[in-house]
């Protein structure tokens, strides 16, 4: 299986302790985000991973084997690093001319990926005279050369527009279909909510929570039910009882109904049944505010 392990992996900097004891497993063929505020501890990881760094303890695992020892995996990896430190005296077409020899990929690759990031037209150019976001450009193609089975890649969305945001998480659902696993940090929390089926919440070096976003705004938001009805009163009338609802608000039209647990199907099979019309029924899906809760909770202890 295309997975990735880590096992208690510990960093130190000097006095600085980045990662501490963390573990953390990557399931082949889903996209996983890794969350975190700045100083983390997310690109230590990553650049652990892809072993640039050694760890001061601990152990990776990729494809079950350890890439410290068999560099040839990294034939199937493809990683954008932060702020891709590229050669500037190259032009972006002699840098995936050169990657595309050790990845075994053909100049028809090339051309593909040029076209996938829209770079063809700057192609020829030095990288020296690229914009930042011409250089995230031609470090995205770089790791999508070869058919990858892998990626990693440390906040891919830097410096790039919408418009190739839009593309490039085209081509990771697509990659996705096809069976390849997806590592990627971000702080672009919309792009994490679309994308990521499990994140990986990092807070001073430790894995402070691990699932699903709906799981992580659960967790620290609580479940908080957004409900539309023109039904005030019945609405009103029928959560009166219910043990599991903890609190209700009205705002903009719509109702926030708070509950004790996740107890969303039994409080729509309740609603319809002491017969409340119901317009729209969802999660509250505040990913940044829960984002923010779990840095204040992480902070606290
Ligand atoms: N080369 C280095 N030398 C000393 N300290 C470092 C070095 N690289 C990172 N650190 C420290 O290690 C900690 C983790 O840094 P890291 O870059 O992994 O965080 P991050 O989660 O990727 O942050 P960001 O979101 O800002 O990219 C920080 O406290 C940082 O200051």
């Amino acid at each position: 299986m295309k997975t990735i392990d880590v096992i208690n992996v510990t960093k130190t900097y000097g006095e600085k302790l980045a990662l501490n004891d963390v573990s953390m497993s990557v399931t082949g063929g889903e996209i996983t985000a890794i969350l975190g505020p700045n100083g983390a501890g997310k690109t230590t990881l990553l650049r652990i991973v892809t072993t640039l760094i050694y760890p001061d303890r601990g152990e990776i695992r990729i494809m079950g084997q350890d890439p410290f020892k068999s560099k040839e995996v990294f034939k199937k990896v493809g990683y954008v690093q932060e702020l891709p430190n590229l050669p500037p005296f190259m032009t972006g077409r002699e840098l995936l001319e050169f990657s595309a020899k050790l990845k075994g990929a053909n100049r028809e690759e090339i051309h593909r990926v040029l076209d996938l990031v829209d770079m063809k037209e700057n192609a020829n150019k030095k990288i020296a005279k690229y914009s930042k976001g011409m250089i995230q450009r031609i470090a995205l193609a770089e790791a999508f050369l070869g058919d990858p089975e892998i990626l990693i890649m440390d906040e891919p969305n830097v410096g790039t527009d919408p418009v190739l945001n839009l593309k490039v998480r085209e081509v990771l659902m697509e990659m996705r279909r096809g069976g390849v696993t997806v590592l990627m940090t971000s702080h672009e929390l919309e792009e994490v909510k679309r994308l990521a089926d499990k994140v990986f919440f990092i807070y001073r070096g430790k894995v402070f929570f691990e699932g699903t976003t709906e799981e992580l705004v659960m967790r620290f938001l609580g479940v908080r039910v957004i409900l539309e009805t023109r039904d005030r009163e019945s609405l009103i009338s029928a959560l009166k009882g219910l043990e599991y609802v903890k609190g209700l608000e009205e705002s903009n039209g719509k109702f926030v109904i708070e509950l004790q647990k996740d107890e969303r199907e039994e409080l729509l099979r309740e609603l319809v049944l002491r017969g409340v019309r119901i317009k729209a029924f969802y999660l509250d899906q505040d990913l940044e505010e829960a984002y923010e809760r779990a840095i204040r909770e992480a902070g606290a202890r």
